[in-house]
């Protein structure tokens, strides 16, 4: 159990003890609430692990402007941000996401500018005090940098070795080692290397999900494709809605108030359930592997046709649709065609569940030739 969090350690007496050589257990148990309030990615991690990390790895104030480490090089330590933001670079080549060469001028230990960070590559994130950076290289082969990472202020950092983070810390961050696995066995990333997949995840966000707790919301801007890794989803469609969304012109006009007050005086409990089913079609469940938004990806539609809600605990991870464009394009590993075919598959089940007018299944249908042809 973490002890409560005590207000009176400042920062003040976190640097000190940091750069103190021994630090006993009583010290560290001082110091400890306050970087289970600071440090986001020390939430999952227990107590007596936090104080080893903290006793095995070395503190490094980083003066602002610093390149902290460079794309392409071997790494073999990771970086907690106590204190600071840090600006991510990087830069893309023909076959593979890093830098395999230095360009002349990166070398640079200290950039000053825009200019000068743009030569290390598109700033690809921000991260700030609490979160971690340069555990990705662990998960490859060769142990190169993804990217180059630079500290946009005085910074305060620990840095973690490879060895200390894979026995204390690489089994509490982010299901890394899960979502590794789980890619390997998705189809939507069959053909791509393993070391591929590991830059990619990085590009993914990792989203935890509760029993009840919505993943999209039908009539929501698509801005990401999910996939499940671990759980059930189930899959609603509120018909009107859709006919909005769809301007499908079937004959299933809403009822008033008052229809469904005569409907329900005339049939009774039946008539009630009947109205309610109108509103919310559950059409389909969704498990591991698949695909949430993929539908409105190969349509080109901007909104959600669907809500999508765990139906257990679940672990997903979105991609943006840019990153998605850019798995396909660069080197298609036949993910079009597997999103094509799935896609397929989805709309004619859902179109027969969704509604009984044949009008309406036939308009949804229509939908689908058209945008397939
Ligand atoms: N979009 C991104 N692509 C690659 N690395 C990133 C990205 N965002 C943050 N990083 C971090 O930048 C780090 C650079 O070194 P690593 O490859 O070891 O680990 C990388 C990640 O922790």
């Amino acid at each position: 159990m973490k002890t409560n969090y005590s207000k009176g350690t400042s920062w003040h007496d976190v640097e000190n003890l940091l750069c103190q050589l021994e630090k006993s257990d009583q010290e560290l148990e001082r110091i400890l609430p306050w970087f289970y309030e600071h440090v986001k990615c020390f939430k999952q991690v227990k107590e007596e692990a936090v104080k080893q990390v903290i006793r095995k790895s070395e503190y490094a104030p980083i003066k602002r402007d610093h390149v902290i480490v460079r794309q392409g090089e071997v790494g073999d330590c990771c970086y907690i941000i106590l204190r600071g933001t840090v600006s991510v670079y990087a830069k893309r080549t023909e076959d593979s996401d890093y830098l395999a060469q230095d360009e002349p001028g990166v070398r640079t230990t200290i950039v000053k500018n825009h200019k000068e960070r743009s030569k290390f590559g598109a700033e690809v994130s921000v991260l700030k005090s609490g979160d971690k950076f340069g555990d990705l290289c662990f998960y490859k082969s060769n142990n190169e940098r993804n990217a180059t990472v630079i500290a946009d202020e005085n910074l305060h950092l620990l840095v973690v070795d490879c060895r200390v983070y894979q026995v204390l810390l690489a089994d509490k961050f982010l299901d890394m080692k899960d979502q590794l696995r789980f890619m390997e066995k998705s189809p939507l990333f069959k053909g791509y290397p393993y070391d591929y997949r590991v830059t990619l995840l990085e590009k993914m966000r990792a989203r935890r999900l509760h029993y009840g707790s919505a993943i999209v919301r039908q009539g929501d801007l698509v801005k990401s494709i999910t996939i499940i890794c671990r759980g059930e989803a189930l899959l609603k469609i509120n018909p009107k809605k859709l006919s909005q969304q769809y301007k499908l012109d079937g004959d299933q006009r809403p009822l008033t108030v008052i229809q469904k007050r005569r409907e329900i005086l005339k049939r009774g409990y039946a008539a009630a359930e009947e109205i309610l089913k109108r509103k919310n079609v559950t059409v389909a469940t969704l498990g591991i592997c698949e695909l949430i938004g993929d539908i409105e990806f190969v349509l080109g539609r901007s909104q959600y046709h669907i809500t999508a809600v765990a139906n257990t605990e679940m672990l997903v991870m979105d991609m943006e649709l840019n990153e998605l464009q850019r798995l396909m394009a660069k080197r298609d590993g036949g993910v079009s065609e597997f999103l094509h075919s799935t896609v397929l598959c989805k709309l004619s089940s859902r179109a027969d569940r969704c509604t009984k007018t044949g009008e309406q299944k036939h308009s949804i249908l229509h939908t689908r030739r058209k945008n397939f042809k």
